[in-house]
């Protein structure tokens, strides 16, 4: 049956309800809502029927239907649960052109009603065409929880507009432009129009094509309950999908786009280098440059070997550290993620975090056996291990600023107690400096907090948007590494011209513009304020830290300083908080688990358009917790 949505004036119309139970009160209800002349027909009535006939609401016949009762009806509903007087009164509305509904008989019925949403005059109806009541009902709870009274507001705005404007001489484009924008700064409609049509497709045949349709886990926006948004293209601090739509980034690959995206003089140098030749697997000097950069920046290295990923830098100075000491166990802090090497996949932060699978399967009980785990910011905990296991400690690997399981600060003297253990040991300390270095400051956490480790590893930013990794430290450390020594590592691809230039380009570009980092601070510190208070002002609980352009805005009401306070955060609730951000046009981190990232290319604009964003979606999500 094909049906045609009417919505019936029933204002003072006269409108037949036959029954007395209470299905015929919803019915007489919702009429005698639209001001219509109701008649009810039954041999007796429910009490609630009675008090609305005492105010004059409703007239009642107490008697059985009788043959022809429709007559001179607008519309009649029967409501009983005789079948023989439902069809009696189906037959009646037939012949004497009356419209009939019989409640729950879509077949009897001359027309049906729909589920609605009512918000004041805004009214949205739902109907299966009689095909699944239950469905119906489920989309409108749905509708409700997204239509607030707001709606209503809007609603009553916008007639008033269309009031005023209807004496004035304005051109019917002017007008639509008018209640656009009062539609538009009511904030309520902005992003339900983001389409994202090309990505969805784009996704479905990737899944096909690779694990989770992704090449890293966290792209698949598993734990955020959405399809990835797949990227064309990346301009300053922002970046355009599949199907145009534009976002502001706080992701920035990860974090090595300081300058933001395509930033002219890294491309431009890229080009050039492209031309001249994209690999040789040879000595260059782009690498002797960019050693010489690196060397010059970062306070602890002296001696630097460029490799491929942060994977591979943690991995190979692990390898170095047990090939100097001479030992075997490594310790790793909870949340920490150190690339997906075997040894360093214990307890790990990131996507392993995110995905609840900390340990990977894949790695051999013998390999676990020699990582030992301690609590991030608690050095009592670090000296325990190493009264038991210090001498057979090769390193301590940490984040000077953990970066993985949301952006955790260390204690003041958790990184100096790191450094006094492991000289008391003759253990090596490692920095995994793949996120912080040049980010939170041009010397790196290490510079930062004035802590010196024997090994640093780099990435991210030291590749400009190429794919990269470093790992050096002191020469005496350093010279242990093949061919100068027995520690064998090598790599085809490493310190291709490419990722060099990038790379030099960027940090060319960082040590010559002044106050970069203060800048980077000041427009983050703007950009987190805003933030919490778009959440203190609907009742969310947040905890925000943030060192320098790196941040971490939690669900949580308490301090967030280890593991175990990290995952105590209410990922719905982040979940929840990153879908509408999309929708408005700002692209965060698809994990409560990750660090926002800021660039130099973010302008004031972005900032305050975030923060606005972010006051919506508080509005929204502040809703869960009713
Ligand atoms: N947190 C990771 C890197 O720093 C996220 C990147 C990835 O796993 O793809």
């Amino acid at each position: 049956m094909a049906y045609y949505p009417i919505m019936l004036n029933i204002k003072n119309k006269k409108c037949l309800v036959v029954g007395g139970g209470k299905v015929a009160l919803r019915k007489i209800l919702s009429l005698v809502e639209g001001e219509a002349l109701v008649t009810a027909i039954s041999p007796s009535f429910d009490e609630e029927i009675l008090k609305l006939s005492a105010k004059e609401k409703v007239e009642l016949i107490r008697r059985e239907y009788q043959q022809g009762d429709v007559r001179g009806f607008f519309v009649a509903i029967a409501a009983t649960d005789d079948e023989k007087v439902n069809k009696l009164v189906a037959s009646d509305g037939e012949k004497y052109n009356v419209l009939v509904n019989v409640v729950d008989d879509k077949d009897l019925s001359s027309f049906i009603v729909p589920a609605i949403v009512k918000r004041g005059d805004l009214i949205i109806s739902i109907s299966t065409s009689g095909k699944s009541p239950l469905l119906s009902r489920m989309i409108k709870e749905k509708l409700e929880s997204i239509f607030n009274d707001e709606y209503e507001k809007l609603l009553q705005k916008l007639y008033q507009k269309r009031i005023e404007l209807k004496e004035k001489d304005f051109a019917e484009e002017e007008k639509m432009a008018i209640y656009r924008k009062i539609i538009e700064k009511s904030g309520l409609l902005r992003g339900d129009s983001v389409k994202t049509d090309k990505s969805q497709k784009l996704f479905e045949k990737a899944k096909k094509l690779m694990p989770g349709g992704v090449n890293s886990p966290v792209r698949a926006f598993k734990s955020v309950g959405a399809t990835p948004v797949f990227i064309k293209k990346g301009q300053g601090s922002h970046i355009w999908d599949e199907d145009g739509n534009e976002y502001i980034d706080y992701v920035l690959s990860w974090g090595p786009l300081i300058l933001g995206h395509s930033h002219p003089q890294v491309v431009e140098a890229i080009k050039k280098q492209a031309q001249l030749g994209t690999s040789f697997g040879a000595c260059t000097e782009l690498e002797v440059k960019m050693a010489e950069k690196i060397i010059e920046a970062v306070p602890s290295i002296e001696v630097v070997r460029m490799v491929n990923s942060g994977t591979e830098a943690t991995m190979s100075a692990i390898r170095l550290a047990r090939g100097y000491t001479g030992r075997d166990i490594i310790v790793k802090f909870e949340g920490c993620y150190h690339g997906h090497s075997d040894s360093l996949l214990i307890k790990a932060g990131s996507g392993a975090l995110t995905f609840g699978m900390p340990d990977s399967k894949g790695v051999t009980n013998e390999i676990a056996k020699d990582t030992i785990i301690a609590r991030y910011n608690d050095i009592k905990m670090v000296e325990d291990i190493f009264k038991v296991y210090g001498e057979n400690i090769a390193g301590v690997i940490v984040e000077p600023v953990a970066g993985n399981m949301g952006t955790v600060l260390p204690d003041e003297e958790f990184l100096k107690g790191l450094r006094e253990i492991t000289t008391k040991y003759g253990a090596l300390l490692i920095f995994d400096e793949v996120m912080t270095g040049f980010r939170v400051s041009y010397s790196g956490a290490q510079g930062f907090y004035n802590v010196m480790p024997d090994i640093t590893t780099l990435g991210k930013i030291i590749g400009g948007g190429l794919p990269v990794g470093a790992y050096g430290g002191r020469e005496e450390i350093m010279r242990l590494v093949s061919p100068d020594g027995p520690v064998y590592q090598a790599g085809t691809l490493s310190g291709n011209p490419l990722a060099m230039t990038a790379g030099f380009e960027t940090l060319k570009i960082l040590s010559e513009t002044s106050n970069i980092y203060e800048e980077l601070d000041k427009k983050a510190e703007k950009l987190c304020k805003g933030l919490k208070e778009s959440m203190v002002q609907n009742g969310i609980d947040v905890t925000i830290n943030r060192i320098g352009s790196m941040m971490c805005m939690f669900f949580n009401k308490d301090e967030v300083k280890d593991y175990d306070s990290a995952l105590k955060s209410n990922t719905v609730m982040y979940a929840a908080y990153f879908r509408e951000m999309l929708k408005r046009g700002v692209y965060l981190p698809p994990s409560q688990f990750e660090t926002f990232f800021l660039s130099m290319a973010h302008t004031e604009e972005d900032i305050e358009k975030t923060i606005e964003a972010s006051f919506e979606v508080a509005k929204i999500i502040s809703k869960q917790l009713e």
